[in-house]
This record gives C-alpha cells, structure tokens and sequence, in this order.
C-alpha cells in the first residue's frame, strides 16, 4: 500500500525554487529519512506535504486516494505533523493540547485517556500535564508536542528532527514507539542529521541537496557508503 505519493512537486517563494521537481513514493509500515545539508530543502518539503507551504506545482497523494488539491480537510486528517520547533499555545496546559488533538482527530475517548497516560508516563511528564508551556523546560514543551503527533492514529506520521533537544531516556523511549507506529502499518516521513540515530529505524533514505533529490535508496547501502566516506576524510 503506497502512504504517500510525491509526482513533480516543485515549492516557490517569493520567486525562488526551493523544491525542484520532487517525486517519490513511500509504502505503509516504512521509515523514509530525508537527509542533507543545512538549507537544503528537508524541513521545506515537510511543511509542503502538511500543506503550511503552498506548492507550486505537482500531486501529492497520501493513503493512494487522498489528493491534497481535492479535498485539503479529508487530506489533513490522514497525517500528523510533529515540527521542529514546537508549535504550542501559550493559553492552553500540556493535557489541553491532547485533548485537543484527540477531539481533531476524533479519537475515541478511552483510547485518547490510555495513550495520554501511557506517553505521559514514557516521556516522564506524568507531574506536568496541568502545566502551561512558558511553565515547561524546552525539551518538556518538545516531549508535548512530540505526544501531540502520536496520538492519533495517521496512515502518515511526518516530523522533522524527531530526537531535537530530547534527553537519552526520550530518545529510546521515541524510538520504541516509532518502531511500534511502524508495526501498527503507519508510514513515517522523518528529517534528521542524526544518521547513527535512524540506522535501526529507517528503511529508505532520500538525500535533498538544493532543493533536489540527489540520490535515494535503501537505508542500509546510504549509511555504509556514508560511513565509508566519512573514514576516508
Ligand atoms: N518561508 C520561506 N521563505 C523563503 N525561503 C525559505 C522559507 N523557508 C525556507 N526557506 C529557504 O529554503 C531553503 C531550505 O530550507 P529548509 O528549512 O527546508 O532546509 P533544511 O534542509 O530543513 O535545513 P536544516 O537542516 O538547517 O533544518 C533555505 O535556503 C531557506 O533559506
């Protein structure tokens, strides 16, 4: 089952390409890395498949049906966007911010309460649910917002920089649950510069440089040739 579909996506702003003629496919029960150099187009290609930037040019297709120019709504629903920066508003507590994206995504209430409980516990956060964003450290606000887009259960899970400001514990803890959305058939698009950290997780990478796919393949061969390279310099 194809999660996610890229045919010649091309994003402009302001009369700059910064997504040059993007296609790929992602199957369901998959990890994709996007890795390259600062600025070269990871985070942009993110935000253009949540639809935060407007491509210019190009389908986007999620879940083999769900075309983001039909109908944006139906789209939304079928993914979950976890940013690099938290995105959290300042009058609402850590349990507000869940409720709230369990009610998004109509999530039955039993369920939405037992994994709130359950991440809350992993992420060791069980003390600060009642606690308001400018009342948490970074990385507490990062572990909110990180269960915010666990919550749901999405054919496409993105996130950009997913081990960003988390400490060791957190880290192990997000990528047991990565491993567990993976077993569950969830497609995950993930950024990263960690390479050492995604070796286990991550099936396929796709190397952007200037807004372009550079090369892309299976993780496996990505991280021997790197790893080679790297001895070499
Ligand atoms: N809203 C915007 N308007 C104009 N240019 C932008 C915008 N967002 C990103 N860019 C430019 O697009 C390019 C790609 O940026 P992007 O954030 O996608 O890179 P990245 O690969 O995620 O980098 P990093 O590894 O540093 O996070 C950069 O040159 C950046 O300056």
């Amino acid at each position: 089952m194809c999660v996610l579909k890229l045919q010649n996506v091309s994003t402009n702003i302001g009369g700059t390409t910064l997504l040059d003629d993007i296609s790929f496919t992602m199957d369901a029960s998959s990890v994709t890395a996007l890795v390259g150099h600062n600025g070269a187009g990871k985070s942009t290609l993110i935000k253009t498949i949540m639809g935060v930037l407007e491509k210019s040019e190009g389908t986007i297709t999620v879940n083999g049906t769900y075309r983001q120019d039909e109908s944006f709504l139906t789209y939304k629903q079928q993914l979950s966007y976890l940013p690099e920066e938290p995105l959290l508003m300042t009058e609402l507590t850590a349990m507000q911010h869940f409720q709230l994206y369990g009610m998004s995504y109509a999530l039955d209430e039993q369920v939405l309460q037992e994994r709130i409980r359950r991440y809350a516990a992993g992420f060791e956060l069980e003390d600060k649910l009642d606690d308001y964003p400018e009342q948490l450290s970074k990385g507490m606000r990062q572990k909110v917002q990180t269960i915010c887009a666990l919550l749901p259960d999405t054919p496409l899970l993105l996130i950009d920089e997913p081990f960003m400001g988390l400490d060791i514990y957190a880290m192990e803890y997000l990528e047991e649950l990565i491993r567990e959305k993976v077993s569950e058939g969830t497609g995950i698009l993930l950024t990263t510069h960690q390479l050492e950290r995604v070796r286990g997780i991550a099936g396929h990478y796709i190397m952007l440089q200037h807004g372009k796919i550079e090369k892309q393949g299976s993780a496996a061969d990505f991280l021997t040739i790197k790893r080679r390279t790297d001895d070499d310099e």
